[in-house]
Order: C-alpha cells, then sequence, then structure tokens
C-alpha cells in the first residue's frame, strides 16, 4: 500500500513508495477505504447550507481514472454520493427555513465530452445520437450560463432521484482497461436555487456546481484507441488546462486562462469568483498508480494553495431593480394621484362655492319674489279701489245721462241720440227699479264695493252683462265698464239740474193780470230731476242767493264731454239758459236811477268746463245800469213781467 491512512490525521496524507515515504501531503479532510458516503458528506453539507444563503459553490471530484470519482459524486442506490446528499440536504433545510424564505430550485445536467457541452436532460441527447450544440455565455459580471439548457424544477427528493438518475443514464461511458465503466467525459450538475426573504425581501439566486470529471489516464497504460484515445486526448487535454488555472490562480498570474477548455470556462465562476470551492480528490491506494497519486495529490496541494478571497453572496440584482422600478413607478403614481386629488378637490372647492352663490341668488330672488307680492298685493288693493271709484263715477255720470235723456224731450238739442241706447237704458231703468237708478243715491253707496246685481253695458245698440268681480283683474275693462259710446253726447256737471222752464202765454195786452198766487209747476213725476233745494244744513234765509239754492257742486268727470260736445254744450246752453236775473232792489226807483247801487246784475253762466258760474259783479254795471235807465219804462215793463216769472219760480222753489 502508497498510503499510509492509518498515519492520516487532521489531513496529512503520507504517500510511500517500496516502504518509503516519498512525500507527505496536507488536506482538509483524508477519507480512508472504510470511510462511508455519510462520513464524507458530513463535512461538504455546510456548502449546501451556503447555497440557500446565497454563495456560488462547485464542489468537484478529481482523480485517476477508476479511483472512485463517480462513486464519490453520485454513488449507488445503497450508498448514495455528495449529488443527492447535497441536494437532500438543501430541501431539508429549506423545509427548516418555509416560514421566512421560500425557494425555487431547479437541476441542469451536462457533460463536457470531447470539447462539447451536451444536456443529458434531453432525451435524444444520449451516446451517437445529434446533440444540439449549446454555449457558454457571460450574462453577467462574473455570471457564466449555457442558455438552452433544461432546467428540470424540483420540489422534492423524489424528483431530484429522478432528474439525476436521468443524467446520469445520458452519460457517456465507456469501457476500458482502468474502468468497465469508465466516464468518458466531464459530467456536470448545475443546481440553481432563486431564494427570497420573505421578511426583507431580499432575493438570492445562487449555483451549486457538482462535477465529477473525467479520470485522467495514461495513454500508454491504458492503451486505449480510436474513439477512446480521442477522448483520452480530450479528457487529458482539459484537467491540463484545469491545472494551468489552478497555478495561474494560485500564483495570482494577472491572467488566468479560463477559456482554454470548455471545463475551465464552465467553472469560471467557481474557481475565479467569489464562491465556495471544495475538491475531492480520489486517489488509488495501489503502489502500480503512485506516480498518478502524486500527481494527482500534487494538483489538489496547489489547488488547497489557492485563496479565492471572500465568497460573496449572490443578491439577485434583477428582483431589486425591479422591485426599484416598482417603487419609482408606484411613488410616480402616488405623485400623479396627489396632483389629480388636488385639482378634484379644487373643483369640488370650486363648485361648493358656485352652489353657495347660487343658494345665496335664489335666497335674493325669493325675497324679491316676496316683496313683488307684497307690492302687487297692495297695488291690487289699490287697484280695486280705483275700480271701484271709477265705477261709482261711470254709475253717476250713467244716471245722470239718464236724468239728461229723461229731460230731453223739452230740448231738442239733446234727442239725437240713438233710439236703441236711449230706449234699452231706459228699459234698464225701469227694470233695476227706482231705487237702483236713483240718481240722488249713488250706486256707490248702495253697492259698496260689492255690487249686488249684474251690470250692463251698451255696446252697439245691444245689453252685455259684465261682471263687476272682473274688473279687479282687468282695469282696462274697468276703463270700458259702463262708458257711453256715445262720446259726442254732452254731459252736464251735476251741479247744473235742468230746470223745466214753461214759458208763459203769451199777452196780447200789457195790462197787469189779476193777482194770483203763483204756483209753481212741478216737473213730471217720471223724471228723475232733483228738486232744487237748498242744503238741509242750511237756513233758509231771504238774503240767500240763487247761487245758494244750487245744488251741490261736484266736479264733473267726463273729459271726453267736455272736449267733444263741451264747446257745443256750452253755447247751447248759454244762449239757452243763460239769462239775466236781475234782482229788484228794496231801494226806491228814484235812489236807484243814475246810480248802480244796491242794484246787481247776476249772470248765471256754465264756463266752458261746465261748472256753475259764480255770481259776479260785473266792473261795467254802472254803465249796463246807465244802459237800463235809457230803456222806456214799457218795455222795462215788459221784461220785468216775464222776470218777475223767472225769478218768482226761483223764490218759490227756495221756498
Ligand atoms: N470508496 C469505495 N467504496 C467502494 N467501492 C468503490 C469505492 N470507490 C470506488 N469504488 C468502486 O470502484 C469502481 C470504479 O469506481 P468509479 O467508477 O467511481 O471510478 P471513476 O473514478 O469514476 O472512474 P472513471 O474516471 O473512469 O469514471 C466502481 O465500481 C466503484 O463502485
Amino acid at each position: 500500500m502508497a498510503i499510509d491512512f492509518e498515519s492520516a490525521k487532521d489531513g496529512e496524507l503520507t504517500v510511500k513508495s517500496n516502504g518509503v515515504t516519498r512525500r507527505t501531503f496536507k488536506f482538509d479532510a483524508v477519507f480512508g477505504p472504510q470511510a462511508e458516503q455519510a462520513d464524507v458528506f458530513e463535512d461538504t453539507a455546510p456548502f449546501a447550507t451556503s447555497v440557500l444563503d446565497g454563495y456560488n459553490v462547485c464542489i468537484f471530484a478529481y482523480g485517476q481514472t477508476g479511483s472512485g470519482k463517480t462513486f464519490t459524486m453520485e454513488g449507488t442506490e445503497d450508498a448514495r454520493g455528495v449529488n443527492f446528499r447535497t441536494l437532500q440536504e438543501l430541501f431539508h433545510i429549506i423545509g427548516e427555513r418555509e416560514k421566512l424564505h421560500r425557494y425555487d430550485v431547479s437541476v441542469s445536467v451536462l457533460e463536457v465530452y470531447n470539447e462539447q457541452i451536451r444536456d443529458l436532460l434531453v432525451s435524444g441527447n444520449q451516446t451517437g445520437a445529434a446533440a444540439k450544440r449549446l454555449e457558454i455565455r457571460q450574462v453577467g459580471e462574473g455570471i457564466h450560463h449555457v442558455p438552452g439548457l433544461v432546467e428540470a424544477h424540483v420540489n422534492n427528493m423524489n424528483e431530484v432521484w429522478e432528474v439525476l438518475q436521468t443524467g446520469s443514464n445520458a452519460r457517456a461511458v465507456g469501457s476500458t482497461n482502468a474502468n468497465e465503466y469508465s466516464s468518458r467525459s466531464h459530467c456536470i450538475h448545475c443546481v440553481m436555487v432563486k431564494g427570497e426573504n420573505l421578511l426583507n425581501g431580499e432575493c438570492t439566486r445562487s449555483k451549486l456546481w457538482l462535477v465529477d470529471l473525467a479520470g485522467s489516464e495514461r495513454v500508454a497504460k491504458t492503451e486505449v484507441q480510436g474513439e477512446r484515445l480521442k477522448e483520452t486526448q480530450n479528457i487529458n487535454r482539459s484537467l491540463s488546462a484545469l491545472g494551468d488555472v489552478v497555478s495561474s490562480l494560485a500564483t495570482k498570474s494577472s491572467h488566468i486562462p479560463f477559456r482554454n477548455s470548455k471545463l475551465t470556462h464552465l467553472l469560471q465562476d467557481s474557481l475565479g469568483g467569489d464562491s465556495k470551492t471544495l475538491m475531492f480528490v480520489q486517489i488509488s491506494p495501489d503502489e502500480n498508480d503512485v506516480s498518478e497519486t502524486l500527481c494527482s495529490l500534487n494538483f489538489a496541494s496547489r489547488v488547497r494553495g489557492i485563496e479565492l478571497g471572500p465568497a460573496k453572496r449572490q443578491l439577485d440584482t434583477s428582483e431589486l431593480l425591479r422591485y426599484k422600478q416598482m417603487f419609482e413607478k408606484t411613488k410616480l403614481d402616488v405623485k400623479s394621484k396627489d396632483v389629480q386629488i388636488r385639482k378634484m378637490e379644487e373643483t369640488v372647492h370650486g363648485l361648493e362655492l358656485k352652489v353657495k352663490e347660487r343658494d345665496l341668488k335664489n335666497k335674493n330672488l325669493q325675497d324679491k319674489v316676496k316683496e313683488l307680492e307684497a307690492q302687487l298685493l297692495i297695488e291690487r288693493k289699490l287697484a280695486r279701489q280705483h275700480v271701484d271709484t271709477k265705477i261709482a263715477e261711470q254709475h253717476q255720470q250713467q244716471l245722470k245721462q239718464q236724468d239728461e235723456q229723461y229731460i230731453a224731450p223739452t230740448r231738442p238739442p239733446f234727442t239725437n241720440r240713438p233710439l236703441t241706447s236711449h230706449k234699452v237704458l231706459s228699459e234698464i231703468g225701469r227694470t233695476l227699479g227706482k231705487d237702483q237708478v236713483n240718481p240722488l243715491q249713488p250706486l256707490m253707496e248702495k253697492t259698496n264695493n260689492k255690487p249686488s246685481a249684474p251690470l250692463f253695458h251698451v255696446s252697439d245698440g245691444f245689453i252685455k252683462h259684465l261682471d263687476a268681480t272682473e274688473k279687479e283683474n282687468n282695469p282696462e275693462m274697468a276703463e270700458q265698464f259702463l262708458v257711453p259710446k256715445k262720446t259726442g253726447r254732452a254731459s252736464t256737471c251735476p251741479t247744473f239740474q235742468r230746470i223745466p222752464v214753461n214759458t208763459a202765454p203769451r199777452r196780447n195786452s200789457l195790462i197787469p193780470l189779476p193777482s194770483v198766487p203763483f204756483r209753481v209747476q212741478s216737473p213730471p213725476p217720471a223724471l228723475p230731476l232733483a228738486p232744487i233745494v237748498c242744503h238741509a244744513d242750511k237756513k233758509v234765509d231771504p238774503d240767500v242767493t240763487e247761487t245758494d239754492c244750487l245744488p251741490e257742486q261736484t266736479p264733473c268727470s267726463s273729459p271726453k264731454v267736455i272736449r267733444n260736445g263741451g264747446k257745443k254744450l256750452n253755447s247751447i246752453l248759454r244762449r239757452s239758459l243763460q239769462k239775466k236775473i236781475q234782482i229788484k232792489s228794496p231801494m226806491p226807483p228814484h235812489m236807484r236811477k243814475g246810480v248802480n247801487v244796491g242794484m246787481e246784475k247776476v249772470r248765471v253762466s256754465i264756463g266752458s268746463r261746465g261748472r256753475m258760474g259764480n255770481r259776479v259783479l260785473l266792473g261795467n254795471a254802472r254803465r249796463a245800469g246807465t244802459k237800463e235807465s235809457q230803456k222806456p219804462n214799457s218795455h222795462r215793463e215788459k221784461e220785468r213781467g216775464w222776470n218777475i216769472i223767472g225769478t218768482a219760480a226761483r223764490t218759490a222753489t227756495k221756498s
């Protein structure tokens, strides 16, 4: 035995040849032939934890062909190797961390055979089949990946075992003199782990490389030929490249020749980066293999001497970047929403102001409406009063006209009236009765705001019924109400009462008639003329003049009559009614002769406005008196007799 395993303590290993110690090596651990798979994995398990913590880990087996590399990594169904146990440990830890972390595990299996990468999980990639050409790509700083590899997601160890078996079955294996089932390729299991810390959201993306290298072999010793020779040459070349990389790393060379072979290129991240790397070196205890053993141990010693520096956690920057982008986007969204909310608040505020303003306007309008309603009420009352007054005046005027119509037969100028209206009015007078047409009792007094009977209006020869209540809401109607249509008719003021004058029969003799008591011919009873009486409150006084006994003056409210027929009427009346009333003075004639003292000329006239003229003391009385005195006595007597009758009539009426 070339190796003294019994003395191998604390990682020291001594190589002997023919009992002579050839060289002693120092390693981290030395496992003898009796060491179980579990013993070997005991020192490997911490690497599984490192993978889940976010570190890249590379575990590879290097050694002479047939020395037990595949046995160490893959193992058998009864003695599972490092690959299975490491994955088992991964899922064990994932189970322990499931409340705080979430992990996603996927497995790829590939081989580097004759400097070509093959995906062992693709069913058509068995030996001899046309393999899909895969290349190594650098996808990030210190991150190399083989795009297109099948990544089998595994959630438990049963799935892991199936994937491992599939890859193992697909691996190129050939029979050589050194090993019946010699691996003719470098087999690599790539376990990708994505982890997320549920507490702080930290994400990691780490890789576990499980590499079972092809065995180095001496061509002369294995006597391989043909395809096996080619395989051996490629295997040795790639292992030589690995040796060069390790030497460069050990000497801290400025250039590390990772790309000299597919194997070193794939393991670049694990050998020269921030990974944790563990290498198993399988050696043969046979003294015939001492030279190969020494080569392997020398290589292992160099690898052990490499200082890779502190391992670095592989935080998932893409996730971090994504979260940062999400955060920035959310921030912008929040800002945009804030702006929108501010605008909406301003809009709402503006609307509230508008609503307030409108409410205020409504309130003002309501107040105005109330005020106008109150004003309308007052105006209606006033209009009602006005209409009532108007109606009363119209009635009074109508009654006066009726009164005049009764007198009309004695006065030809006033008989030019349409018979129809006169007749109808007469009929109305009879129909309404004496009380209702009594001119001395105005309608206002009788009806007093509430007419007891409908009123009538004569228009175009027809009697129209007019409801007195309508006038309240239709002032215009009130204007037409009972207004005589005959605008040409003259209406006299109530102050002037027509006095039927019976002309004295013409006398053929100037001899005075026998004195008989003068009887005043009273007017026909049908005539509704008011008797000429003095006011009740005035005492009968012989000195009272005629004007005092005239009916009470009331203003004439018919401007139309005044305008149209007033002048004509006045002239007629003036001619017919204007009389000189001479009141005989009680003084003797001689005293009156030449002097008009005590002699008064009184002219009763109706002015242009139909008012009763006041008694006027004429300025030219003296001259007039002179004229009178120049008249012959006989003529004066004639006139006197006529005048006596007129005066007496008045006096009699007064009494
Ligand atoms: N420690 C061990 N205990 C029991 N059997 C072992 C041990 N190591 C290796 N063997 C056995 O040795 C034989 C060769 O081992 P293995 O195939 O693992 O060698 P290898 O290094 O992988 O060779 P190659 O490089 O040609 O593939 C296998 O049958 C394996 O079962």
